[in-house]
C-alpha cells in the first residue's frame, strides 16, 4: 500500500463523517479567477506563482512552527504571488478548512483548496469555505470520478488544477476540460523529486494548456530553468514556508 492509498482511505472515512454532520458556514464571496490570475502574470512577462500555506507534510514533518495563515497570505500577496494554495487535509498535512477561510479573508488572491478529492460532495464543501479552485490528482481517481468532480467544480464557478506525474496521467488529464495542468515533480508514491521528468512531459504536451510545475522548487534558478522549457507557473510550499521573511523570499523568487 502506497502513502497515496493510505491518504485516500483516510480521506474517504473523514469525508463520510463530515458529510453526516456538515458545518454551517456563511456564504463566501464569488469565486476569484484562479487560472486567469496565473495567465495574467505570464501575459505581463512574469511568473505565475501559486504560493502554498503548508504547516507540515508526511515526508518532512513539521515545516513551520509559528504557523499563521493570514500573515502568510498577506506576505505572499505583497511578495507578488498570483494565487494561494492552502492545505486543508488534517491527518497527513496538519491542515484545516479554517486556514483556508482565514488566508482568503486576509488578501485578494484566488485560493486553491489543496486536498484529496475523492467525492463530488467535497467540491460543494470547498466552495462553501471559499475555495476558488480545487485539485484533481489523476493518480487518485478513475476517469469517471475525475469528470464528475470537474463538472461539479465548473458548476460552482471554480477552476480545476489537474495534477499529473507521467505521460499516461497527462493523457488522461487531457481528456478533461480544464486546461490548467500541474506537473508534480514529486512522485506521490516514492516522494522522489525529478525536474527532468517534468521537462520531458511538457515538451510533448499541447500548447493550449497552462502548465504549473509543482514541488521541490527552491531557488529563482530553478524557475528560470523551467522557463527555458516554457513552464512559467509554479506551485511552491516548503522552501517559502521555511523563510523568516516570507514576503522578501517570495519577491526574490518571482518579483
Ligand atoms: O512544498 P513543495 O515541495 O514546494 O511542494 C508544494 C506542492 O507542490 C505540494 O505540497 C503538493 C503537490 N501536490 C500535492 C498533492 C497533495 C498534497 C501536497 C501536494
Amino acid at each position: 500500500m502506497t502513502i497515496l492509498d493510505k491518504i485516500l482511505a483516510t480521506k474517504r472515512s473523514e469525508v463520510a463523517a463530515r458529510r453526516a454532520a456538515p458545518t454551517e458556514r456563511p456564504t463566501p464571496s464569488a469565486p476569484r479567477g484562479f487560472k486567469a490570475a496565473l495567465d495574467a502574470k505570464v501575459a505581463a512577462g512574469g511568473y505565475g506563482l501559486i504560493a502554498e500555506i503548508k504547516k507540515a507534510s508526511p515526508s518532512k514533518g513539521l515545516i513551520r512552527a509559528d504557523f499563521d495563515p493570514p500573515a502568510h497570505a498577506r506576505a505572499y500577496a505583497a511578495g507578488g504571488a498570483a494565487c494561494l494554495s492552502v492545505l486543508t487535509d488534517y491527518e497527513y498535512f496538519q491542515g484545516h478548512e479554517d486556514y483556508l477561510i482565514a488566508a482568503r479573508a486576509a488578501c485578494d488572491l484566488p485560493v486553491l483548496r489543496k486536498d484529496f478529492m475523492v467525492d463530488p460532495w467535497q467540491v460543494a464543501e470547498s466552495r462553501s469555505i471559499g475555495a476558488d479552485a480545487i485539485l484533481i490528482i489523476v493518480a487518485a481517481l478513475d476517469d469517471g470520478a475525475m469528470a464528475e468532480i470537474e463538472a461539479a467544480a465548473f458548476e460552482h464557478g471554480m477552476d480545476v488544477l489537474v495534477e499529473v506525474h507521467d505521460a499516461d496521467e497527462l493523457e488522461r488529464a487531457l481528456r478533461l476540460k480544464s486546461r490548467l495542468i500541474g506537473v508534480n515533480n514529486r512522485n506521490l508514491k516514492t516522494f522522489e523529486v525529478d525536474l527532468q521528468k517534468t521537462y520531458e512531459l511538457v515538451r510533448h504536451a499541447p500548447r493550449n494548456c497552462t502548465f504549473v510545475a509543482e514541488s521541490g522548487l527552491t531557488t529563482r534558478a530553478d524557475l528560470d530553468a523551467m522557463a527555458e522549457h516554457d513552464i512559467r507557473c509554479f506551485l511552491i510550499g516548503e522552501s517559502l514556508m521555511r523563510q523568516d521573511d516570507i514576503e522578501a523570499a517570495t519577491r526574490a523568487m518571482v518579483g
